[in-house]
């Protein structure tokens, strides 16, 4: 598996929308849409057009932006649809129809004939409108259609010569790793187009399954930031950068701007109104924080002994908590240290020994441990 040849579709702009809280302004989409090109995604999915009038107006804004990152839409698989979507100048659109027996009874109704009768129309439709728009056709809740049902659908579709992309989703995030490794190695044995996986994270499996989908072939893989979207939401995108950083710094570095990374988070918390979890990937405040007096004493020796990811290359900065009973020693002299304060080892035991003790019986703040040690030093001193 290359890093260097898969692509992100950030869908913050259309999947993040369906967010309970999301409800993004004209000036909000425009924002976010830049920062997104600012971090260097290669894809960014905005709602359809026919959503409402404004969303048609930020879509054709948006895509005449003139971003590096090609703008997609996303709409249903029918007429209507696709002549607003072609007029907004959008670089791609990416059409869907539900093949889970679920979907075509309780959804839009269509049997697998019909799907293919109209999804034929369509992509010939925007073809002929639009040559050069990159269309992507997706089956939705994949994991609970049919594997005959599938094939027949992307086989059929692929065999117009049109379509650039096909989509594996996980709508229900139902799907584990090796499901996702099965049906996507199937298609990547069945087809030479992109394809493209979108993982819902019902059941927390939303970036294995990603990876899992590019360890078995797939080329684009869709997240949100804070991983927003419908329900739970889909794959976070800290938490794919997460994921693949750690198998090749260097390439993800080339392809991404990691530094805009907490900007684009803060951005895009801002303005969905929710705050950043603080064990969130990456950007979270805790995400750099070490606590344990083991993992201190160990980080201030070399900082890969407890962390996977270097927070620099993110423009990040680690930090250390002193200010409980798990602390040791090491963390104790190393603030010493930074404060100035000249204490020998026994007096830094009876210093830790001190916090330990007072944790036990209240909350203590950073500034309580600097008193402490300043305090400790100015009578050691006194006494000596
Ligand atoms: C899994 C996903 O996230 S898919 C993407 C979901 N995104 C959205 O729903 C975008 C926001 N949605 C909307 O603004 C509206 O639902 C609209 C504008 C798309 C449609 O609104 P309405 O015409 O009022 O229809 P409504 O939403 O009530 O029902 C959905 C319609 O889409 C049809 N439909 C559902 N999926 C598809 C599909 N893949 N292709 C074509 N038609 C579809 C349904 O059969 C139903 O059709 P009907 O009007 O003939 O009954
Ligand atoms: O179009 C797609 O591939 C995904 C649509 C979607 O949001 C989903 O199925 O959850
Ligand atoms: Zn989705």
């Amino acid at each position: 598996m290359s890093l260097t040849q898969f692509s992100i579709i950030d869908s913050t702009l259309r999947e993040g929308e369906q967010f309970y809280g999301a409800n993004f302004s004209s000036e909000d989409r425009l924002e976010i849409a830049q920062s997104l090109n600012n971090f260097g995604v290669e894809y960014i999915e905005v709602t359809s057009p026919c959503v409402s009038p404004q969303s048609r107006q930020d879509c054709q804004q948006i895509a005449r932006l003139g971003l590096h990152s090609k703008i997609l839409t996303h709409i249903r698989c029918n007429l209507e649809d696709a002549k607003i979507a072609v007029d907004t100048g959008v670089d791609g659109i990416n059409l869907f129809f539900g093949t889970s027996s679920l979907l075509r009874q309780f959804g839009h109704g269509k049997s697998i004939p019909q799907i293919l009768e109209i999804a034929t129309e369509v992509i010939t439709f925007i073809h002929e409108q639009s040559p050069a728009t990159e269309l992507r056709f997706s089956t939705e809740d994949s994991f609970r259609s049919e594997l005959s049902d599938l094939l027949r659908v992307y086989l059929t579709i692929d065999s117009l010569g049109i379509i650039k992309r096909f989509g594996i989703a996980d709508t229900v995030g139902i799907a584990t790793p090796n499901q996702v490794f099965n049906l996507v190695q199937i298609l990547r044995q069945s087809t030479d187009k992109d394809i493209e996986f979108h993982a819902h994270n019902d059941t927390g499996c939303a970036i294995a399954n990603s990876y899992s989908a590019l360890e078995a072939g797939a080329t684009h893989i869709d997240t949100t930031v804070l991983g927003i979207g419908e329900r739970n939401g889909i794959t976070p995108l800290a938490g794919l950068i997460a994921r693949l950083y750690t198998l090749d710094p260097e390439t993800l570095s080339r392809k991404y701007h990691l530094h805009e990374l907490l900007n684009l988070h803060q951005l895009v918390a801002n303005r969905v109104g929710i705050p950043i979890p603080a064990n969130h990937y990456i950007i979270g405040e805790a995400s750099f924080c070490h606590k344990a007096g083991i993992h201190t004493q160990a980080i201030l020796n070399n900082s890969k002994t407890y962390e996977a990811i270097d927070p620099d290359d993110f423009g990040l900065t680690r930090s250390f908590l002193l200010n409980h009973k798990l602390t040791g020693k090491h963390a104790i002299a190393y603030r010493a240290q930074q404060l100035g304060l000249n204490l020998d080892s026994s007096q830094i035991q009876s210093i830790t020994q001190k916090i330990k003790t007072l944790a036990d019986q209240q909350q203590l703040t950073p500034a309580h441990v600097d008193e402490i040690l300043q305090s400790s030093f100015i009578q050691l001193t006194v006494n000596s």
